[in-house]
């Protein structure tokens, strides 16, 4: 076995505290630092990430991934609720249903946002979905390096994979993070979910004009827009947006549409 040098992470103390209200025990930090080794390890070979720098990798990988799901760190709501607090009002931008939560990724690549995900909510399980077969392999390989027993993973097309009666409406969350323009993410996302559940897109810049297109793709889809989060990530100043779009109701089963319609007719 080959060993690498590899630079540590930005040492960072209280960073995750100030920015998501959230702090990884020692044991997370070290899944942490060990996904980053194992991910230069494996661009020597694959063609995985070319954000290899230790600060940028910790901003847009492991920062950004758990941004997202800001809303289901931090001071342990998710663990009020799963003490049976029957009554108690899921915060925004939160599923509907008690925990553990399940959550599905669509178009992982390299496990973004997904894996950070699972390390950081190790009582919920995480579905990692690509088209690529190497890049699951790859996850698969790399998982028992990391102790990650709540994450299954899946080679295929979202396209499919929403269609197939063991996924469909089965999920609480579905992430998705460059896979393709917001009307195409809802499609793959929204008919994975159970009701009450939510998917959360990642993007870089948005507009309203956006929004306004999105708003009745997301209605066909059984969904509705439930906000939109502008933020900066906290190295580079960066701007980046997170839309959360609560399913509502059923989607029509013709959604998702047959593979490559999504992208070449979007809703
Ligand atoms: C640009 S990469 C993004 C990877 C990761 N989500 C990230 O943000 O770092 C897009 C990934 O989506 C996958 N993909 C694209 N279309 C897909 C589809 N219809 N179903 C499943 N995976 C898809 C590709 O194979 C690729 O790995």
């Amino acid at each position: 076995m080959n060993y690498l040098t590899v630079p540590s992470l930005p040492e960072l103390p209280d960073i995750w505290q100030q920015t998501l209200n959230w702090q990884p025990t020692a044991e997370q930090q070290v899944q942490l630092q060990r996904l980053y080794e194992l991910i230069l390890q494996g661009n020597q070979k694959l063609n995985l990430t070319r954000i290899t720098n230790p600060q940028e990798f910790w901003e847009k990988h492991l920062w950004d991934s758990l941004r997202g799901i800001a809303p289901l760190l931090g001071d342990g709501e998710m663990g009020r609720w799963g003490d049976g607090e029957k009554d108690f009002t899921p915060p925004p931008h939160h599923p509907t249903t008690p925990p553990p939560h399940h959550f599905i990724d669509i178009g992982t690549g390299a496990g973004f946002p997904g894996i950070p995900v699972a390390i950081a909510l190790p009582d919920c399980t995480v579905t990692l979905v690509d088209s690529t077969r190497k890049k699951i392999a790859f996850i698969e390989n790399i998982l028992p390096e990391l102790k990650l027993d709540n994450v299954k993973t899946l080679i295929g097309r979202a396209e499919e994979i929403g269609q197939q009666s063991q996924h469909r409406q089965n999920y609480d969350v579905a992430m998705i993070r460059a896979v393709g323009n917001a009307s195409v993410c809802a499609e793959y996302t929204l008919p994975l979910l159970k009701q009450g559940g939510l998917a959360i897109i990642y993007r870089g810049n948005w507009t309203q004009e956006e929004t306004t297109a999105l708003t009745d793709a997301v209605k066909l889809l059984g969904g509705e827009i439930e906000a939109i989060e502008q933020f900066t990530t906290p190295l580079s100043n960066s701007l980046r947006h997170c839309l959360y779009l609560r399913k509502i109701a059923t989607t029509p089963t013709k959604f998702p549409r047959a593979v490559g319609i999504p992208t070449h007719k979007p809703l």
